[in-house]
């Protein structure tokens, strides 16, 4: 039997669009109504195209974006709750101060959630450098000395410093180099075989979703249209909307 992490139960979203020369103001459902389980331990997918609501929902699961209507309701995720949903996002090397060390950023993470002393903190540290691949001495560089694969690294660590239930990747690859992009899908694919993480993925890119990904979830004008395991998804597409998403990744 799977484990319920998260509910989301009927979510809606609507944004005002202020009015301009050409419109008047408006109210758009970026997010229309939206159900779906997501169990612990799954790797779900969210695709669909450009401005199909990916990140409103992203949001709204982050907490950044309140619903305008419908409920999350997480399952065996305690408080605080800012602690156990994380994110870690495309433009990495936007994401820190330029001239942070990798020491501070990750000790910063570690403070804000652990009541650790600084020895506790400095294993921490040095096991998060190594769980994502990278050498003690990296955590005296600053961030403006890392390529963008390093950069990433960075951020998944930041994430984990916490010890997070659930990791929202939005778009974890789309900057890389496709060489770099496979040891982060690898990293990741580890760091979840090993710990205890459920992912929520958002992606254009369907390699890195079918590479991935155990269930995906596809959006379209704020809806989900279909929500069907990996293998179903990319044989057996039951909506007319992903069929043509599949046709056009398999040509
Ligand atoms: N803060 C906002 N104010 C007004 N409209 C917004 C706001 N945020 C998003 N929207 C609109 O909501 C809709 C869904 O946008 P969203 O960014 O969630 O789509 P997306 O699927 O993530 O797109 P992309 O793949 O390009 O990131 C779009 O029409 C977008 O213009």
């Amino acid at each position: 039997m799977h484990e319920r992490i998260l509910l989301i139960n009927h979510l809606r979203k609507q944004f005002f669009v202020k009015p301009n020369l050409l419109k008047r103001g408006h109210l758009i459902d970026a997010v229309k109504d939206v159900s779906m389980t997501v169990y612990r331990g799954d790797i779900l997918g969210i695709i669909g195209e450009s401005g199909s609501g990916k990140t409103t929902l992203g949001e709204m699961i982050l907490k950044l974006q309140a619903p305008t209507a419908g409920e999350l309701i997480f399952d065996g995720i305690g408080m605080p709750f800012r602690k156990d949903v994380q994110i870690v996002m495309q433009q990495s090397n936007e994401v820190f101060d330029p001239l942070s060390s990798v020491e501070k950023i990750l000790r910063t993470a570690i403070k804000r959630h652990h009541k650790l002393t600084k020895s506790e903190q400095d294993e921490r540290i040095e096991a998060l450098l190594s769980s994502v691949g990278m050498s003690p001495v990296d955590k005296i560089k600053k961030i403006n000395q890392f390529s963008g694969g390093q950069l990433q690294r960075v951020c998944i660590a930041r994430a984990l410093a916490v010890e997070p239930k659930l990791l929202l990747l939005d778009e974890p690859v789309s900057a890389l180099d496709v060489s770099v992009q496979g040891q982060i899908i690898n990293l990741l694919m580890k760091l979840h075989a090993q710990q205890d993480l459920t992912y929520i993925i958002i992606s254009h890119d369907l390699n890195v979703i079918k590479h991935m990904c155990n269930r995906i979830a596809v959006m379209k004008d704020g809806e989900m249209v279909e929500l069907s395991d990996k293998e179903t998804l990319f044989t057996a597409p039951k909506h007319a909307y992903t069929k043509q998403l599949i046709a056009n990744f398999t040509l």
